[in-house]
Order: C-alpha cells, then sequence, then structure tokens
C-alpha cells in the first residue's frame, strides 16, 4: 500500500488547473484569481487629511490666531492655497490644500467668527496622510491567490471592476449503497440516512467547487452506470462506499468498465484505507470509502488540495501545526493514523475516546486530525507531535 503523501502526489498528477473567466469583483469572492492586477493609481492620489479640523502652515505656531480663507471636505478640494496667517477649515478625507503643513483637530480650536486660536501644542501629528501611503501606480496583487474580502476591497480600490479567475470546479458527488435513503424519507428497518455527501458537498463548496449530490445509486452496475451518467461534464466526480472488497462493493468494476484509469487503489492510512484515484475520460475520479469518518477525513486530506490545484493554487497538502500532546499514545500499526482529536489552550491535543470510522458523533465534535506516523512508537504526554486542522 502506498503512503498518504505518495497517494495525495498521485492525485495532483491527475489534476490539470482548469480554464479563466472574468468575472465583476462584486461576484468573485472566494474565486481564485488567476492574473496579478497592476493598480492604475495611486491611493490616496492626493495627501488627504486624516482628521476633521483646520489645515495650517509649516510656521503656524501654537496659541497663533488665523483667518479662515476656505473650506475642503472629501470630494470638494479647495481650489486655492493658504499663506501665514491663514488657515483652512478641512474634514477626513479631503485633499490637503497647496500650503498647508498639518491639520489641527477642531475639538482643539476657538473659533470665533472667522477667526481661529491655535491651541497650546500642535502635537506630533501632522494628521496628514501622504499620497500613495495604501498603494502607488504599479503596485501589483500577485496571482494565484484565492479572493478573501480584504482583497475584493483592495481590487475596488485600485479602480478594478473585473477579475480574471479559475473557472469554478463541478464536483458530482455519487452515494453508493442499498441501505442508504435521503434525509427526510422514511428509511426500512434495514435502512439508514445518507449523510456523507453533504459533508463533502460542503467540503467541495468551500473549496470553490459547485458541487452537486446525484441520486443514490443502488448496489447494481445497472444503477451505478446510470448515475455515473449524470456525472458527464464533471471535473471531479466523488464515489462514496462500495470501495471495498464485499460482495456488493461495485464501484471500482464498474469504473474500471466505463473506462477509468486507476492510479491507486488503498493507502496505508487509517481511517481511510480503501480510497482509490483515478482519471474517467477528463474527470479526476476519488472513490472514497463508505465510512463517513473514513470519507469525510479522505475528502479533506485529498479532495480539498486536488480543488486548490485545480484552480491553480499550486500543489500543497492541507497545513498542519503542532501541539503537545494531552495525554499518552499507544504505538501506531502500518498505516499512519489520522486521530479526530480536540484542541485546547497550549495548543494542546488529546484524541477523542473512540476511533472508530463510522462516528460522526466524534468526528464533529473533533478539531483536529492528529497525525501518528505509520509505525510510529508510543508517545508520552507533552510531546509535541504534527495535526491537520479540520
Ligand atoms: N474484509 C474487509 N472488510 C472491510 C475492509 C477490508 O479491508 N476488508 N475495509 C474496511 C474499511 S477500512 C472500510 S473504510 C470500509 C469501506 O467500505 P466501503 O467503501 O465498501 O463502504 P460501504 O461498505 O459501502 O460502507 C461502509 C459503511 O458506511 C456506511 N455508508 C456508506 N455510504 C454512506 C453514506 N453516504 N452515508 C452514511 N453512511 C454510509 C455503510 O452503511 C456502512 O456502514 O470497509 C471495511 N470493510
Ligand atoms: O480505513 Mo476504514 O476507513 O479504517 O474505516
Amino acid at each position: 500500500m502506498i503512503t498518504p503523501e505518495e497517494a495525495l502526489a498521485r492525485v495532483f498528477a491527475l489534476v490539470q488547473p482548469l480554464s479563466t473567466e472574468d468575472v465583476p469583483l462584486e461576484y468573485a469572492a472566494g474565486r481564485v484569481l488567476r492574473h496579478a492586477v497592476t493598480a492604475g493609481r495611486d491611493q490616496p492620489p492626493f495627501a488627504a487629511s486624516a482628521m476633521d479640523g483646520y489645515g495650517v502652515t509649516a510656521d503656524a505656531q501654537p496659541g497663533d490666531r488665523l483667518r479662515v480663507t476656505g473650506q475642503a471636505a472629501a470630494g470638494h478640494a479647495f481650489p486655492g492655497g493658504i499663506s501665514t496667517g491663514e488657515a483652512v477649515r478641512i474634514f477626513t478625507g479631503a485633499p490637503v490644500p497647496a500650503g498647508v503643513a498639518r491639520v489641527v483637530l477642531q475639538e482643539d480650536i476657538a473659533r470665533d467668527g472667522d477667526l481661529i486660536t491655535l491651541p497650546e501644542s500642535l502635537g506630533k501629528s501632522t494628521h496628514i496622510r501622504a499620497q500613495a501611503v495604501d498603494f502607488k501606480t504599479g503596485d501589483t496583487i500577485t496571482a494565484p491567490r484565492r479572493l478573501s474580502p480584504v482583497a475584493l476591497a483592495l481590487l475596488a480600490a485600485m479602480n478594478c471592476p473585473n477579475v480574471t479567475v479559475s473557472r469554478r470546479p463541478d464536483v458530482a458527488i455519487i452515494a453508493t449503497g442499498d441501505e442508504l435513503v435521503m434525509p427526510g424519507e422514511t428509511p426500512r428497518a434495514d435502512q439508514i440516512i445518507a449523510s456523507n455527501a453533504f459533508a463533502i458537498k460542503a467540503l467541495a463548496e468551500a473549496e470553490g467547487a459547485q458541487a452537486r449530490i446525484l441520486p443514490i445509486a443502488a448496489d447494481t452496475e445497472t444503477s451505478l452506470r446510470s448515475v455515473f451518467e449524470l456525472a458527464a461534464g464533471a471535473d471531479m466526480i466523488v464515489t462514496i462506499g462500495g470501495a471495498s472488497v464485499g460482495d456488493h462493493d461495485l464501484v471500482g468494476p464498474v469504473v474500471d468498465a466505463l473506462g477509468t484509469k486507476r492510479s491507486f487503489y488503498k493507502i496505508a492510512m487509517r481511517p481511510g484505507k480503501p480510497l482509490m484515484a483515478g482519471k474517467l475520460k477528463g474527470a479526476v475520479l476519488l472513490g472514497l470509502p463508505g465510512n463517513p469518518v473514513s470519507s469525510i477525513v479522505c475528502a479533506h486530506l485529498f479532495m480539498r488540495p486536488a480543488l486548490r490545484a485545480m484552480q491553480g493554487l499550486g500543489q500543497w497538502p492541507m497545513p498542519s501545526a503542532t501541539a503537545a500532546l494531552g495525554c499518552d499514545l499507544p504505538a501506531n500499526g502500518p498505516r499512519t493514523h489520522y486521530i479526530r482529536a480536540a484542541l485546547s489552550p497550549g495548543p494542546t491535543i488529546t484524541p477523542m475516546d473512540n476511533q472508530d470510522s463510522s462516528l460522526l458523533t466524534m468526528l464533529a465534535s473533533a478539531d483536529a486530525l492528529l497525525v501518528h506516523p505509520a509505525g510510529g512508537g508510543p508517545r508520552k504526554a507533552g510531546e509535541q507531535m504534527r495535526y491537520i486542522p479540520l
């Protein structure tokens, strides 16, 4: 069995970056910017007042009485300038008129008609923001990057109305198994509710994909084939369940018959051993194990990085960090163990009580996957160990 690291490398080898499209900035949140954007202007485009008050000359002294000769507001520049003995009423965001060297806050000023008296101390700050202090013409926002809310505001400030982003990956999700019915339906006594696809869809969408849950495929070749037809055009097809060696585990034979070029089947990890990956008619195929925890952990570790790579973000594993073990850990077996665990301040990481791969409750209350390497020896409480945040 290959290692999880080798499996991820093989998944990346199946992925091609998708084409790009231009979208209005308003609809670009969370999309992956593929072309760098260059600012065509300075911000601010002029020296601007940072406060409401009075603009005064460089030679103005504490206690001076000055004549107010005009007004500058945001969006309403004062066309003239001031000289010694003069001041200009000025508001936050206004262009600083010629001759103004500092802004004195209005609450520090006594005003009497057109005359103002400066306070006893003018303070250190000029309360003037220099032209281009935020960004200047020619500054760039590099690509690729996922567009955060703040990045959108920055692009807007640069006067960029549209951006070139990656097309959203189309992900088709196929749950398989005669025991499954959708939430809201009435299960027979020998049936359960299909849960995994909801987490897989949400994880795909968190990566910027458009994901669709296809009808549940029954454990027959005919049913599986007909649901696969509905996946036509998808960039990624994710199956759930039917991946193991049981008589009713038909995903493998069916995807082979449909022409899948398998990359691997089975990896040395726990949970998630029966993971499969390949290429089916241009789509990346991920065959996830059916156990709820196994499917979601595999989606987190393999589907998410693959979707990032598809959108041009490069080939990176999910980020990890380290924390001190909250209790002793027994030696691990031959598969890397992704232990469902809770983080607490420190940071400290403590495995959940029960690691059975069917337990959604355990995964739902976990913050992280504590990584116990294959063949790793026993570990003592307090030792630093790597974890992958969930
Ligand atoms: N003889 C062996 N048996 C099993 C092995 C093995 O190596 N030898 N591996 C075990 C491991 S590890 C896993 S993981 C599972 C994976 O099996 P499948 O991928 O074939 O999954 P199923 O049998 O279809 O389902 C397993 C389990 O999960 C439930 N399930 C399936 N799909 C969903 C869904 N969409 N939502 C909620 N629950 C789902 C299903 O009812 C089963 O209980 O195989 C072990 N067996
Ligand atoms: O690998 Mo299975 O995912 O241990 O339950």
